[in-house]
């Protein structure tokens, strides 16, 4: 049985000629225990989805289930198996993160305690005593993910759950998903932030204005889409090495110069190793490299064909990278400021 199954799933706001169509016929299957990211950029219908399936808002057309249940019809038996972390949320200003834990374990029937919530979410005791209106946006985040975990869910919802996280807390919300997924878990993650998605999803599907234009790995994406990552050189001189060799090494699929450097587009991330060893062999002196991961708006435009603004993008994740020396999770807050 799967853990969301949605078939020919519709929702249009509004009538006529005004009508907007937020969603358009939307099959889909995620396994249980499967961690699935679901990707799109704004207003493709992400949350729109996420709202059908907890029976927020009702279906034009098309059904769905969680856990074998129907969204529409069993929607106590959805809810009781269900964390969200919704997009927005209003909280209690007054209240304290302790008491809306307390408060979320209550309703949910878990069996978790409030603390050991607080401490997974990087909390600690002290900011679970202080009133939510106090928090940060960062803090308001992890408070939300700690509310979503209270009831022990089998499915873990999660829309945009990085909004307002800075590394550390994309890095905490990034472990949790994986170590929930790993105690069998369904964790469905919505986002526009491919690199978010990439680091810890299974499968993922990508929604472009309402339709869903494909599922797949991350890998089988880019090998689908032929949307490489790139490593820019910076040499000193000229490369001994014919441009013609480098594109001869298994996984490079473009080789190129350019200002910055020599661009070399590569599937396969083995390629780097060669490409990098090759140049220091040759007479060219390599002061720097760099990789740019394919973004999601790469994908999107091969998958959809729409605009991209992959330079904007990459050029946003290098200055992030020479900023704080490191990559990963530095690298996906950043790059989702300049999504956003
Ligand atoms: N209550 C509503 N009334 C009218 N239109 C709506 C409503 N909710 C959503 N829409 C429209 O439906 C479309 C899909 O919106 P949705 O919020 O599902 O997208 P999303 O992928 O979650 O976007 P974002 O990443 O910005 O949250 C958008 O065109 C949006 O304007």
């Amino acid at each position: 049985m799967p853990a969301i199954r949605t078939r020919g799933l519709t929702k249009r706001y509004g009538a006529g000629d005004e009508a907007v169509v937020a969603l358009e016929g939307l099959d889909l299957e995620v396994a249980e225990g499967e961690v699935f990211g679901f990707l799109g950029p704004n207003g493709a219908g992400k949350t729109t989805t996420i709202d059908l399936l907890l029976d927020f808002v009702r279906p034009s057309e098309g059904s769905a289930t969680v856990l074998g249940y129907d969204a529409q019809d069993e929607t106590d038996a959805v809810r009781d198996r269900v964390g969200v972390l919704p997009e927005g949320f209003d909280l209690w200003d007054r209240s304290s993160g302790y008491r809306h834990l307390e408060f979320a374990i209550d309703s949910q029937d878990g069996e978790r305690e409030p603390d050991a919530l607080l401490e997974r979410v990087g909390l600690d005791r002290d900011d679970g005593r202080r009133p939510v209106g106090d928090y940060s946006k960062g803090m308001l985040q992890r408070l939300a993910m700690a509310m979503a975990l209270a009831g022990d869910p089998d499915v873990l919802i999660l829309d945009e759950p990085s909004g307002g996280l800075d590394p550390n807390g994309i890095r905490t919300m990034q472990e949790i998903v994986r170590e929930e997924a790993e105690t069998g878990t369904t964790v469905f993650f919505s986002s526009h932030i491919l690199g978010q998605v990439a680091a810890v999803c299974d499968r993922v599907g990508i929604l472009d204005d309402g339709e869903l234009v494909t599922v797949d790995t991350i890998e089988g994406l880019r090998d689908a889409a032929g949307v490489g990552s790139r490593l820019v050189v910076e040499v000193a001189g000229e490369p001994g090495e014919p441009i013609g060799d480098l594109t001869a090494v298994e996984g490079v699929t473009d080789v190129s110069r350019a200002e910055d450097g020599l661009h070399v587009s590569y599937t396969d991330p083995r390629a780097k190793a060669t490409v990098v060893h090759r140049l220091v062999e040759s007479d060219a002196a390599v002061l720097d490299f760099d990789i740019e991961e394919a973004t999601l708006e790469d994908l999107f435009a091969a998958f959809t064909g729409s605009d991209s603004s992959r330079e904007t993008d990459r050029r946003a994740e290098r200055d992030v990278r020479v900023e704080t020396g490191g990559d990963g999770p530095a690298l996906e807050a950043e790059s989702e400021e300049v999504d956003r």
